[in-house]
């Protein structure tokens, strides 16, 4: 079977073509900030994109003949995990998200290609995949109830990978994963279900490297009311220039732990700070798994680095065993994705919003 996956991100568009679980071909098509700059909503960028990807493939030769093709879900409305044929319900509410994220733009793409050619397209694990517990659904305001928004899809790919290399289902299995990415997310999975997790886009959890995590709510309003900032620049200091950029004017944690090593106390003293949310996230995320924690995944960019994985080490070593799996593979967990559907291992779900009231 031939799959298309496609998976565009804030600076790249993520191509590759696999034949069944073997990748054969794969491009980042990287998009500057400079060329980016001209569009002002990420609805823009369609056409664009659109015209990357096409211009991709024919310089790769690929003719576009595929059995099917999989985008990754972007900022739907909350829905459990799986796999879902993409439909006009789908296309609608990712083109009228309220939160912008390239990702809103691989369903209506894989879509196009896939109507023209007459093959069905698909997405997986949304980052608004949402299983949560309802006891987890209380922010203690009842306008704002808390949402499932994290890194589903690679957060669930490793821990079928951990599963798989222990002989187990992941369903046989209750899991802490930490992903730590420019953003980082610390999930819950009981199951194979994810029953708690913290909003990884609107400011939960541990700060990040471009995110703010929890942050105390009076002093944000406050600031939010102070004349000083527009909404747009407090969205921002949440999500984009928060965490380690606005300490240290960096997301890079690698050239952050260089200075670190070099002795520089400001960088150490952040970087433990962003560590000490990590560690107490999974700390939370133990206890909503009753504290019978079959293993903590460590996945991400940033689990690449061996010494911020031993300062995290430090405060949840004793908790469960520790397993690191470190960057992520979203394009093949997307083509493994859509490859179980085609052959009827896993089944289609059906795109249903959650009453998250
Ligand atoms: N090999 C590596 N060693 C150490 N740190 C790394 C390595 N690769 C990436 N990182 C760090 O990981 C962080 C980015 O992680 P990642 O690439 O997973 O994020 P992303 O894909 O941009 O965002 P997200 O994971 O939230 O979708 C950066 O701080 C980067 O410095
Ligand atoms: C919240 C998951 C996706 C992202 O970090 O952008």
């Amino acid at each position: 079977m031939k799959i298309l996956v496609i998976n565009p991100g804030s600076t790249s568009t993520k191509l590759a073509v696999y034949e069944d679980l073997e990748q054969v071909w794969r491009e980042s098509v990287f998009h500057s900030a400079k060329e980016l700059a001209r569009f002002h909503h990420i609805n823009e960028q369609y056409e664009y994109r659109r015209m990357h990807v096409l211009d991709a493939l024919q310089r790769a030769g690929i003719p576009m003949a595929f059995d099917a093709i999989i985008g990754r879900g972007g900022l739907l409305r909350p829905t459990p995990g799986g796999v879902y044929q993409i439909n006009e319900q789908i296309k609608y509410d990712l083109w009228h998200a309220s939160v912008e994220h390239a990702s809103n733009l691989a369903a209506p793409m894989a879509d196009e290609f896939a109507s023209q050619i007459g093959c069905p397209s698909f997405i997986a694990d949304p980052v608004v995949t949402d299983e949560l517990r309802d006891v987890a659904r209380f922010s203690g305001i009842p306008e704002i109830p808390r949402q499932s928004v994290f890194h589903a899809l690679n957060s669930r790919a490793v821990s079928r990978r951990y599963a798989a290399s222990i002989q187990k289902h992941y369903e046989e299995l209750d899991l802490v994963v930490a992903h730590l990415g420019g953003g980082i997310s610390v999930s819950a999975h009981r199951h194979g279900k994810v029953v708690d997790v913290n909003n990884a886009l609107d400011g939960e959890g541990p700060f990040s490297p471009e995110r703010a995590g929890t942050i105390p709510a009076r002093q944000l309003v406050d600031l939010c009311f102070s004349g000083k900032y527009t909404q747009k620049e407090i969205h921002k200091m949440l999500n984009g220039r928060g965490g380690l950029l606005a300490y240290l004017g960096t997301t890079d944690v690698q050239t952050i732990v260089r200075w670190v090593h070099a002795g520089n106390v400001r960088h150490k003293q952040v970087l433990e700070a962003m560590v000490y949310t990590v560690a107490k996230q999974i700390g939370a995320m133990h206890v909503a798994l009753h504290g019978h924690t079959d293993a903590i995944i460590l996945t991400g960019g940033i689990a690449h680095n061996a010494y911020v994985v031993s300062l995290l080490r430090e405060w949840i070593e004793g908790l469960a065993r520790i397993v690191v799996i470190p960057g992520e593979d979203e394009m093949g967990a997307l083509a493994m994705n859509a490859l179980g559907v085609l052959k009827g291992e896993l089944p289609l779900q059906k795109y249903e919003a959650i009453d998250n009231g």
